[in-house]
């Protein structure tokens, strides 16, 4: 049986949820992945930091209620977030970056990333940083040291589409993509369509854990604008960095707009899309649109993304699923430590033969 131990970095929604599946799963992951989950370590800036080479039960990190620094009252444990000492030092196979997505350079994430990979441990993240800002550095890094870097919940939380798309689609000519990349932004508009003011609406989504530490970034295309260029890099070739993308959000969008589209039967979405050009070149961009109702993309509702992929040989493949969401979001990490376990097993069969 293989069992990997792994480093949280930010214990919020996603990795709490990770930890949460962890007490519950293993069981079954043994069972039917061939491998378990053994938590060493874990490191948030608001509890602090605990190293515990023999595992931490991960029932207790889930339903204890550390107070600020908490984890300074487990053995190994410390009351700040040494992330650092944590992702360099702990006994870790795997380093699970979840902190804050930073739209502007991506840090901290991207040094969680290249400490880990630097020091031959793998990488999985949710976090959009790392992958939109540095994902060529960090996947030379990887390659260098034999590792691998993994981030499907950086676009459309657990729903598969990077992975999906280079596994399943490899061939069909991808020339561009348009789709509903936020979970949050989405969700309001379709509040606002009940009626509901566009503030009480962000809470919400905010209670529900769809919604960036900074909800801004949500309603303002900040987010969308990274998810394009990681869509753009991976799926079309592209070499776009975040300012190559021409971004508007739905702040300005007012009751009377969505009730104007609604009367006119349409519907305002926020689109991410990228377009191959004559040129070999490849633009993407960032738009509330008005939607007519029979367009696939406009009865797409709630926190839920989907994307239209624009193909050769096939035509259009519309991708639809959760793209936001507590658990939905530590399935993408789940995800990326089965290729990671698939792949291990790939190169021992390989070596045995
Ligand atoms: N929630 C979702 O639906 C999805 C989230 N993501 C991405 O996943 C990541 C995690 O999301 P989520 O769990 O919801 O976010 P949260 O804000 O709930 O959790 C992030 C955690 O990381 C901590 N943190 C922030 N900065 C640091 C740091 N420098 N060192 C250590 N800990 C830090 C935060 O502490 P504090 O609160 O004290 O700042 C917080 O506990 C984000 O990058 C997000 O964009 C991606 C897809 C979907
Ligand atoms: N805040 C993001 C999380 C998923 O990246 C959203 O609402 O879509």
């Amino acid at each position: 049986m293989t069992v990997y131990n792994i480093a949280l970095i930010g214990f919020g929604g996603v990795n709490r949820a990770l930890a949460e599946l962890i007490a519950s799963k293993n069981p079954l992951w043994e069972r039917d992945l061939g491998f378990r989950l053994n938590i060493v370590a874990v490191s948030d800036l608001y509890l602090g930091s605990v190293i515990s080479p023999n595992g931490l039960d991960a029932t207790t990190l889930v339903e204890s209620k550390f107070a600020k620094g908490g984890f300074s009252q487990l053995s190994g444990g410390s009351a700040e977030a040494n992330n650092e000492v944590v992702i360099k030092n702990a006994p870790a196979d795997i380093i699970v970056e979840a902190t804050f997505t930073n739209p502007k350079d991506g840090e901290p994430a991207v040094s969680h990333c290249r400490w880990a990979l630097e020091g031959g441990k793998h990488v999985v993240t949710t976090n959009k940083g790392p992958v939109a800002i540095a994902a060529q550095e960090l996947k030379a890094l990887a390659k260098k040291n034999g590792v691998r870097f993994e981030y499907e919940g950086s676009v459309m939380s657990g729903t598969p589409v990077i992975r999906m798309v280079d596994k399943t689609l490899a061939g069909a000519e991808l020339n561009g993509f348009e789709g509903i990349l936020n979970g949050t932004s989405n969700f309001v508009l379709g509040r606002m369509e009940t009626g509901m003011d566009f503030s009480a609406a962000v809470k919400e989504a905010q209670e529900l854990g769809y919604a960036e530490a900074d909800p801004t970034a949500d309603v303002e295309g900040f987010d969308v604008r990274l998810k394009v260029v990681i869509l753009a890099n991976e799926l079309l070739g592209a070499n776009l960095t975040p300012d190559d993308v021409a971004r508007k959000g739905i702040s300005g969008l007012t009751a009377a707009d969505i009730d104007t589209a609604k009367k006119a039967g349409s519907r305002w979405k926020l689109i991410g899309s990228a377009i191959r050009n004559a040129d070999g070149s490849v633009t993407g961009s960032v738009e509330p649109k008005c939607l007519p109702l029979e367009h696939p993309l406009a009865a797409v509702s709630g926190a839920t993304n989907a994307v239209s992929l624009n193909t050769e040989l096939l035509g259009s493949v519309t991708v639809t699923g959760p793209g936001a969401g507590r658990i939905e979001t530590a399935y993408a990490l789940l995800s990326d430590i089965v290729a990671i376990h698939n792949l291990a097993g790939a190169n021992l069969k390989k070596e045995a033969a």
